[in-house]
């Protein structure tokens, strides 16, 4: 069973425990009988070694029984540390992908996208996928469990060293007990100060990954940009450390007390030893025993470099809430449960729609019908607002004011999701699915089908080029990587396949943006057959796209300012007119000056 729930106001070291037996239940308890043995046979093996060495010096009796001891005791640690790195890989991998799976659910659930526009929300994702420290949240169980076994092992070495004298081992647990709490509170409040303004750090992780990006690589370069990158990684990141460096002072001195504190209980520990053996009260067998269990006795309290990696990981679990409470509370909630249907048999009609993102409007009571099974054609100058414009229409977002009506039912009383699969989309950033060819145009889709998508997208060709034809992975480790322009042909492809099974409006969004002139003529000459019967809504900024729609908007000022087919636009002589006119001039002058 992988978990579902943590207790949400429990601490996250409670939590990170819950997380491990909800997620690895048998590993759990594998994890701490190996953590338990692993603390209490170095305790045996100093017993075994001790009562060897006493054996050394005469009792040779008693020799056979404490070398088969410690010999068991050595057995165990080495199968136990092997053991227990086997199962810790499990759970590892375990609460990862729960871990995983926990976030994607979170993010996939709202039917909208206007969760993935906050700040706050993608700073809480990387802290809880551990991209700004570095250290996964995932990893928090197993650290716990292993700093547990620590623990353990430094309470048995307390109770060795309390068996030579019996205040000698309370003292030193009490010493380092008292000097755990400081010290943990002081790496608690450090690990909170740099993780505080996780804005900072993410600006700096940004410098990182574009440093680092193969896609931006070129760019990074061309422009000299490398060592820039550099720089403001180091800016961002010092940045982010002011506010660790102001508690960096208490942190040196709570070490330099605590330190203090335990050198001067450790000499006092050595001398009772140094003095007991001194004046014969014990023996070298004694003194090979709890001398080394006098240092071991610092598990008990001691602060490791996992302790401080441990903190970075709990500092990091409660990201995981704050994603899942910043969804709940910034992802508008996209409501209506009505089917579908065969919606839309005549018109999707917008009223005085609004939209705005913040506090500056993007579309401002804008009216607009779009007929179906008749191509309608958004232009307008960039920002004009026609992605946002396709986002609500294939309801990514609702808008803020007026409606949308789909044959007079508002679309928001739709079932959104119903909806989302009636629009076959292609996107501006099309998605590059890593999947085979096959997949990527259809998943389960019959070979036909998929070869009637492709040969309408004008991407028939590429089947042949790749080597395991439709069963070619795409863009994967081993697989084939295509060029933009392919890779658009192919979400073509997608969106005219699910417009052939299901899909009933046909979006398109700068569909031809990637495509070379042989492929771009192509797709012009087809556009009506590959349209015909289809409610299709194309943006673009080319003209010899846009010009072959039914029906041609012109968005300015968050409202549609022009309407009607190039003729009549052209005719109008306005801002279409206008438009058209200098792009028709620029491809004239070229062709002039060649
Ligand atoms: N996530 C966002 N947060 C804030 N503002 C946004 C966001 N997305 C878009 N905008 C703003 O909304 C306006 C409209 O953007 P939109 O992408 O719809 O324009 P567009 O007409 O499609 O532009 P282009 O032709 O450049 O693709 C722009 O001014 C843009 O800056």
């Amino acid at each position: 069973m992988l978990p579902t729930r943590w207790a949400p106001r429990s601490s996250p070291r409670w939590r990170a425990q819950r997380m491990l037996w909800d997620g690895a239940p048998r590993q759990a308890v594998l994890l701490y009988a190996c953590a338990a043995v692993g603390a209490l046979a170095p305790v045996v093996l100093l017993v075994g070694v001790g009562r060897i060495v006493r054996a050394a010096a005469g009792d040779r009796q008693a020799t056979w029984p404490w070398i088969a001891v410690s010999g068991a005791a050595i057995g165990v640690l080495l199968v136990g540390d092997t053991v227990r790195d086997h199962v810790a890989g499990i759970a590892r991998a375990r609460l990862t992908f729960a871990l995983q799976e926990r976030l994607m659910t979170a993010l996939i659930r709202p039917a909208g996208i206007a969760h993935l526009t906050d700040q706050g929300n993608l700073d809480a994702l990387a802290g809880a996928k551990g991209a700004l420290t570095g250290f996964q949240p995932a990893n928090a169980p197993l650290t716990q469990v292993a700093l547990a076994g620590d623990r353990l092992g430094g309470l048995a070495a307390c109770v060795l060293v309390g068996a030579f004298r019996w205040w000698l081992g309370a003292g030193l647990l009490l010493v380092w007990l008292a000097v755990r709490r400081p010290l943990r509170t002081v790496i608690t409040e450090h690990v909170a100060a740099l993780g505080g303004d996780a804005g900072k750090i993410r600006r700096a992780v940004y410098f990182f990954e574009l440093a680092t990006d193969p896609a931006a690589a070129p760019e990074v370069r061309a422009y000299g940009l490398g060592r820039w990158t550099v720089d403001r990684l180091r800016e961002h990141w010092l940045l982010a450390m002011a506010a660790a460096w102001s508690v960096r002072a208490r942190v040196y001195r709570t070490v330099a007390l605590t330190a203090g504190l335990v050198v001067a209980a450790n000499l006092a520990a050595c001398w009772v030893l140094a003095d007991a053996v001194a004046h014969h009260r014990i023996g070298l067998a004694e003194l090979a025993a709890y001398f080394p269990a006098i240092v071991a006795t610092s598990a008990v309290g001691g602060i490791s470099t996992e302790d401080i990696a441990l903190a970075w990981m709990l500092a990091s679990l409660p990201d995981v809430e704050r994603l899942e409470a910043g969804i709940a509370r910034s992802a508008v909630p996209l409501g209506g449960a009505r089917p579908v249907g065969d919606l839309p048999r005549r018109t999707i009609r917008l009223e005085g729609v609004r939209f705005a993102f913040g506090d500056r409007p993007v579309l401002d009571g804008l009216d607009l019908d779009i007929p179906v099974g008749a191509s309608t054609a958004i232009v307008g100058a960039n920002g004009a607002g026609k992605t946002t414009l396709i986002r609500l229409l294939t309801r990514l977002h609702d808008p803020s004011g007026g409606r949308i009506t789909v044959d007079g039912t508002d679309l928001a009383d739709l079932d959104p999701a119903d909806w989302q699969r009636r629009c076959a989309l292609i996107s501006q950033d099309f998605a590059r699915l890593p999947f085979t060819l096959a997949d990527n145009i259809g998943v389960g889709a019959s070979r036909a089908a998929l070869r009637a998508a492709a040969e309408r997208a004008g991407a028939a060709d590429l089947v042949a080029g790749l080597p395991d034809g439709w069963d070619t992975p795409l863009g994967v480790p081993g697989g084939r990587d295509l060029s933009r322009g392919q890779w658009q042909r192919v979400a073509l492809a997608r969106a005219l396949y699910a417009a052939e099974h299901g899909a009933r409006i046909l979006v398109l969004d700068e569909p031809t943006a990637w495509l070379d002139a042989a492929a771009e003529a192509d797709f012009h000459r087809r556009f009506l057959a590959m349209t015909r019967g289809l409610t299709t809504i194309i943006v673009a900024h080319r003209f010899s796209t846009v010009r072959r729609a039914d029906r041609i908007h012109v968005l300015h000022d968050g409202k549609v300012a022009e309407s009607g087919d190039h003729d009549t636009l052209l005719a109008l002589d306005g801002r279409y007119a206008a438009m058209f006119t200098a792009q028709a001039a620029r491809f004239a002058g070229e062709a002039t000056a060649r």
